[in-house]
């Protein structure tokens, strides 16, 4: 497309157009002149260049165009079959010094005639023949435009590098195609009203100010290279333009081209546009492939190229330069980045200020990587009630989780605590924080920073507790590159002006941030949609008490409750005391969880798993001893694995089994996008987990006490969690 442009338009050369790219055609379409007898004797003669030049040399001599000269240079090109016989005869006199063609008023069968490079002032000859349709008068000394009567089928016309000055109506010359007004002298477009087949104009390297009278004409192809315009005007109508140069003009906006949606190729070269953000005015003109500013200011501008590459995501040229895929994806990850790259970038950024910090043993490591430490993640779009159900599920689960207090540069608002709520900060203690490797994640939302720290964390683990945070998608994206695995619950209203009211009614938000948030649900339900597996549970939050109740269900599924609340509830009642097969009532062994009296939870030992504490040893062995010949095979195999199990994660071959309460499922697949990005990080986070684990060999690691005494019952995790995603799929 460059070339084809540049080949166009290069006003060095003799033509505007590319050489030959109507002619034979035009000359094909011409009308028959079926070889009249009066045309015998100007038949083709296959003259030798001897004959040719010393015709040459005469007619030199006095500018006169003679009989001879013409017939040693006259072509017949021969027929073309279109139906009619055609026979069409060119005749081409480049350089021959003429000023006077007179005699050409005889050659009334011409439909090719060239003539460039002459001295020739008049044309009126060309008033003789009917049947011309190719006209080159390049390079002349004419200033009459037009000055002959117009033959009925004239396609293609040169007059560039003439003296003319001013165009007339050409009204009389409907069936031009292409037209060569190069250097000229021309200060106005007019007259061209009726050339309803022009396709190809170009007036370059003439004194054009101002671009008019062009409305409505089908063209193709239009320059106006080298002219005095200042703005792009006039233009609006040409729907068929495809090429269009402007190039060395005085143009300073691009407004004017946003309609002309046929543009492949625009040359504005040596202008005055100084502004990146002059591209919006052809940001929809999806078929423009190539595009030139060059040695305009705008060039200066800094990321100038990436910019324009962003702004104009279609183009295959830019400044005559091939845009390569790199500057595709790098401009879309600079100025729009894909939530997944954002999410990469933070993670990375965090980690890698975090790796400066002096290394710290922390409370949440666990034996090993693959168990990790317990959290808990609510999501959502912003006021959806995420906030109030982690608040109300660590007050009710207080045994197992506390809330995870994250920093925020927004003020508070009516009623929030500082330290509870969030820590409010300001923007540059949150940047401070950034720089001293605090934060496992942040997040810019509504125009604030959000961000969950290491120590609010270490604050929860260090209780004994796992943490319980609230945070937006690109929270929970950024998450997921980091070591935890926390378990992602999606809050998500089902009844749009329900939790439109709601939005309204707190008072908080102005009608764009209800709109943000509004159109936020959209990209929840679609990552859930097309990342099955993205969230562990999903639940719609339309009505409050009835979204905790499921909330609540289903983390006592995952902490294994509801089953163990069935084991003692059966104990509970006295009369029930035969299993449905009709046997006899084991006994069972203590439950390593249980209910106290007040109805909180508590740990059976009350202590961490330590693998040297001899009453957890003893009572393993209470359980084998309870071992009785009757039970059933499978019973005895699960109650092996058990075992196994548990004598693993004592002597730390394998995770502890408590972690896989809160294994979260497999990470899905980053996209070839994150890929990019996320090589770096995945090295920074490998060397992380080495750290970790070092870590484990010296720490005795301080677990939520719940957590810890209840073995897994394969496959009984996800059953109300399964059930729940496929009732409240969205
Ligand atoms: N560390 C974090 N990372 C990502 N998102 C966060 C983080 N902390 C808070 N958010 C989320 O940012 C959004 C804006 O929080 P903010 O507290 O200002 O909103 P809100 O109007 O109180 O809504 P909500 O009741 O959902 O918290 C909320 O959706 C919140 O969950």
């Amino acid at each position: 497309m460059k070339e084809t442009t540049r080949q166009q338009f290069s006003s060095a050369s003799p033509s505007c157009f590319p050489p030959g790219s109507l002619t034979d055609a035009a000359v094909a379409e011409a009308p028959s002149c079926d070889e009249p007898k009066e045309n015998r004797e100007m038949e083709v003669k296959q003259v030798t260049l001897c004959e040719r030049s010393a015709d040459v040399k005469h007619s030199k001599k006095n500018g006169v165009l003679t009989a001879e000269v013409v017939s040693s240079c006259v072509t017949h090109l021969g027929r073309l079959g279109t139906g009619l016989q055609h026979s069409y005869y060119h005749l081409s006199l480049p350089s021959h010094n003429l000023s006077d063609i007179s005699i050409l008023c005889n050659y009334v069968h011409l439909q090719k005639l060239e003539l460039p490079h002459n001295k020739i002032k008049d044309l009126s000859c060309v008033s003789y023949m009917p049947f011309l349709a190719i006209l080159d008068a390049s390079h002349n000394e004419i200033s009459n435009f037009f000055g002959f009567q117009p033959p009925k089928n004239l396609k293609e016309v040169n007059f560039s590098h003439n003296r003319m000055t001013k165009m007339k109506d050409l009204s009389a010359y409907s069936s031009l195609i292409k037209l060569d007004l190069d250097y000229n002298s021309f200060s106005e477009i007019s007259g061209l009203e009726q050339c309803c087949k022009l396709t190809h104009l170009s007036l370059a390297h003439n004194k054009i100010s101002r671009i008019s009278g062009l409305d409505s004409l089908p063209l193709k192809h239009l320059c106006l290279r080298g002219n005095q315009l200042a703005k792009i005007e006039g233009l609006e109508n040409l729907k068929s333009l495809q090429v269009l140069d402007l190039s060395l003009n005085r143009i300073t906006s691009l407004s004017g081209l946003q309609n002309l949606h046929l543009l492949g190729s625009i040359n504005l070269e040596k202008n005055l546009i100084s502004e990146i953000q002059e591209c919006k005015h052809i940001h929809d003109l999806f078929l423009l492939r190539d595009l030139s500013l060059l040695g305009n200011p705008v060039q200066e501008q800094q990321d100038y190229r990436l910019s324009v590459v962003f702004l104009l995501q279609h183009l295959t040229v830019l400044d005559q330069d091939k845009v390569t895929a790199e500057e595709k994806v790098s401009s879309v990850n600079k100025y729009d980045p894909p939530m997944d790259v954002v999410a990469a970038r933070d993670h990375i950024t965090h980690l890698l200020y975090q790796l400066m910090q002096p290394q710290v043993l922390y409370d949440s490591t666990l034996p090993s990587a693959d168990s990790p430490y317990p959290m808990l993640v609510l999501t959502g779009p912003q006021g959806c009630g995420k906030r109030e159900l982690a608040h109300r599920l660590c007050q009710e689960f207080s045994e197992y989780f506390a809330y995870g207090t994250c920093h925020t540069t927004r003020g508070s608002y009516f009623g929030e605590e500082n330290g509870i709520d969030y820590h409010f900060v300001s923007e540059e203690d949150f940047q401070n924080m950034i720089h001293m490797g605090k934060f496992i994640q942040t997040m810019h939302y509504g125009g604030h920073s959000y961000g969950l720290t290491r120590d609010a964390i270490e604050d929860v683990a260090r209780e004994g507790l796992a943490c319980c945070v609230h945070m937006e998608l690109e929270g929970v994206l950024s998450l997921k590159n980091s070591y935890f695995e926390p378990r992602y619950i999606l809050l998500i209203p089902t009844q749009v002006e329900k939790y439109i009211d709601h939005l309204k009614s707190r008072d908080l938000y102005t009608p764009a941030q209800i709109d943000m948030a509004v159109s936020r649900i959209e990209l929840y339900a679609n990552t859930n949609r097309r990342r099955p597996g993205f969230f562990d549970n999903v639940i719609p939050c339309d009505d409050w008490e009835e979204a905790y109740q499921t909330l609540r269900q289903v983390v006592e599924e995952y902490l294994l409750l509801e089953e163990q609340e069935g084991e003692n509830n059966n104990k509970a009642f006295p009369g029930n005391t035969s299993t449905a097969s009709g046997h006899e009532p084991e006994e069972k062994p203590p439950l390593p969880l249980s209910r106290s009296g007040s109805g909180t939870l508590t740990s059976h030992s009350g202590t961490a798993l330590d693998p040297s504490d001899p009453s957890y040893r003893n009572y393993f062995t209470k359980i084998q001893a309870e071992l009785s010949p009757q039970k059933s095979p499978a019973e005895l195999a699960s109650i092996r694995r058990r075992e196994q199990l548990v004598r693993e994660a004592i002597v730390g071959k394998s995770p502890g089994v408590y972690s896989q309460l809160f294994k979260s499922s497999p990470r899905t697949a980053p996209s070839s996008l994150q890929i990019m990005i996320l090589n770096a990080h995945f090295n920074e986070d490998s060397s992380y987990r080495i750290v970790w684990m070092a870590s484990w060999i010296s720490v005795k690691p301080i677990l939520p006490p719940i957590l810890l005494g209840k073995t897994l019952q394969p496959g009984s995790l996800s059953k109300t969690s399964q059930r729940i995603s496929r009732r409240e799929e969205i």
